[in-house]
């Protein structure tokens, strides 16, 4: 009996290879019905199909009418429900009883730390500038004018930024396509250079390596300072990270000695890996602040993680287990009053949506700053995303002020529509075109939607002689982070990965992302690809789409002429109707593709 693999028989042609394969996939396909996704969401049965190596010619060999009814109706399902979700749910008391009791506690905190913020006034700038005391008013035009309501005892600008011409300001704005929506209209200056940033030289330390902040760095970090609430929505890539990183360790370190305990910041994300990545970039500015930042996460030990809580100012977590804290009262949050959904309209879809009510629920109740920073920002979490804030501030980076679904202007995007039987051969296809030569040790992401298709291909891309890793729900979280590390340092080039690696990883250098099966929204797309182009480098990415997802090539057709990108004919002609999509709560959305405006690109110093 021939050795060769199910995979190789599915690209064979091989009729008796075939029918062994077909007898395989149904064993798969039984197994499948009881296998979650990344998340705890089960796979439907149908969706399998979907995923399966079988031997038809088209799609509709595949399905029957009556399947393929069943499969939108499950993949409709599963995308308002998405991924998730990495933990069970434990339910999470509220502040309840305590609440009486931390409630005086926590207006003294507040008091004091209104105090503080008077006091941590930008000081001497290392340009020999002292920071100012203008009030920058009419000044500002372009999107930055009318300034009402300024109250410069949280943040003043810095005296140089405040002399700079306002063409300067209006160019800035003007290139960067930046749109301030303020219910405050306090208007502030974006801080172009790191200079303007309130506080010492040394405090820059962080940033020597880069030439001056991103535009969302820029426009959001005087709000930040001032204690607005804030939504920052802007490419992947573009520093997010920092945007939100900066002022909440400036705002500990500015707190005196006596008022720093406790954990007075909190920021979730929706994947361990990203609340492990966020954590390392916040460690770097907070440890010379001596600002504590841990992170606790699903899938590793929770006695360690226990014991890391001791003396936190600031947690990063994943909505699981921070719950699961919450509830055995290993953590308390009453004090924290910085708090940030990153990835925030994953955090709000309905996969999250109740972890992250439970987390909200337990930090300060008055006095709290809340952010949200995405890539991408539905009209179906907006409405949502208000209730968590209050007159917040909406920075939008991009040409982008209505919020439309936008991929980084940077990222080559090409689209092919495939069948299934075609994909794994055109795989292999890629990958040797892609690494061969010098370019034989580049770095290429390769999504799949499924655990159990992610097993299988890498399975298929190691035998045909490719060094591989994988990233997915079924491994160890210990194996996870191998995977991730080794392909990081470029040990392994290649990464095989499901939708847990989709959302804010920041991997150096990979040049080519590939979707082997499109995920099940839009906006998951542009998250995946994102991997590639970051701070302000070039990508690529090679997506296979087939009839089995015509539903989104409305929304993907908009992503890709927004970024000016091809639309392949064959792509046109599943439609280029954007399917209506809506929150449970907060109703549905419709959108007709339109002539929308074409992306810039934004320049990245
Ligand atoms: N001012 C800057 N200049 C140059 N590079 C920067 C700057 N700020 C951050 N970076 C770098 O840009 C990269 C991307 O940053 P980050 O991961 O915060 O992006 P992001 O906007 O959160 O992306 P995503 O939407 O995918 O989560 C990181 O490697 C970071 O170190």
């Amino acid at each position: 009996m021939s050795k060769r693999s199910h995979d190789d028989a599915a690209a064979s042609g091989d009729p008796k290879e075939a029918r062994r394969e077909a007898k395989r996939l149904k064993k798969e396909k039984k197994a499948q019905k009881t296998e979650p996704s990344d998340g705890d969401v089960a796979v439907p049965a149908q969706l399998d199909a979907v995923v399966s190596e079988k031997q038809p010619t088209s799609t509709d060999e595949i399905l029957s009418k009556d399947e393929r009814k069943a499969l939108r109706r499950a993949q409709k399902q599963a995308a308002r429900a998405p991924e998730a979700r990495e933990v069970a749910r434990p339910a999470t008391g509220t502040l309840g009883d305590q609440e009486a009791a931390a409630k005086a506690e926590r207006k003294a905190v507040k008091l004091a730390e209104k105090s503080a913020r008077k006091v941590a006034k930008p000081s001497e700038h290392g340009n020999g500038q002292t920071s100012g005391e203008i009030t920058a008013g009419d000044k500002h035009g372009a999107g930055i004018s009318g300034r009402e309501n300024v109250d410069e005892s949280a943040y003043r600008e810095d005296t140089g930024l405040a002399a700079l011409p306002q063409s300067d300001i209006d160019t800035f704005v003007a290139d960067n396509h930046l749109a301030i929506e303020d219910p405050h209209k306090q208007a502030y200056r974006p801080i172009i250079d790191f200079k303007y940033l309130p506080g010492d030289a040394t405090q820059r330390a962080p940033f020597a390596n880069f030439s001056a902040p991103t535009p969302i760095q820029a426009a959001c970090w005087p709000y930040l300072f001032a204690g607005r609430d804030v939504i920052g929505v802007a490419e992947t890539g573009s520093g997010k990270t920092l945007a939100f990183g900066l002022p909440c360790v400036r705002y500990i370190a500015s707190l005196p000695k006596s008022m720093r305990s406790g954990v007075k910041a909190c920021m979730v994300s929706p994947t361990r890996e990203l609340a492990m990545q966020i954590h390392e970039q916040l460690v770097k500015l907070a440890e010379p602040a001596g600002v504590k930042v841990v992170c606790v996460y699903g899938g590793m030990s929770k006695d360690e993680q226990r014991r890391t809580l001791k003396g936190a100012h600031v947690v990063v977590a994943t909505p699981g287990r921070l719950n699961d804290f919450l509830q055995e009262g290993a953590i308390d949050l009453s004090g924290a009053t910085y708090v940030v959904l990153d990835e925030a309209d994953r955090m709000l879809d309905k996969g999250f949506e109740e972890e992250v009510r439970k987390i909200i629920s337990t930090t300060a109740p008055t006095g709290r700053q809340t952010l949200m920073f995405t890539a991408t920002w539905p009209p179906s979490v907006r409405e949502l995303a208000d209730t968590f804030m209050k007159g917040p501030v909406k920075v939008m980076i991009g040409e982008n002020a209505s919020g439309e679904l936008r991929a980084n202007a940077r990222i080559v995007q090409e689209v092919e529509v495939t069948t299934q039987i075609e994909k794994q051969p055109r795989l292999i296809q890629l990958l040797k075109e892609y690494q061969s030569g010098k370019n034989k040790n580049d770095r290429i992401l390769v999504f799949c939607l499924y655990k159990k298709e992610a097993t299988r291909i890498e399975e298929f891309i190691r035998r045909r002689g490719f060094n591989v890793g994988g990233i997915h729900g079924d491994l160890s979280q210990q194996k996870r982070i191998e995977s991730l590390d080794a392909f990081k340092v470029g040990k392994v080039p290649i990464l095989m990965a499901t939708d847990v690696a989709a959302r804010g990883l920041d991997i150096p250098a990979v040049k080519l992302v590939i979707n082997v099966t499109f995920p099940l929204t839009v906006e998951d797309y542009v998250h995946r690809i994102g991997r590639t182009g970051r701070a302000g480098q070039d990508g690529k990415a090679v997506t296979m789409f087939t009839d089995a997802e015509k539903h989104l090539a409305g929304g993907l057709i908009n992503v890709l002429k927004a970024a000016n990108q091809a639309v392949p004919e064959e792509l046109m002609k599943f439609g280029t109707t954007v399917k209506k999509k809506g929150h449970e709560a907060y109703g549905a959305f419709y959108k007709d593709t339109a002539d929308m405006k074409k992306a810039t690109k934004i320049t990245f110093d």
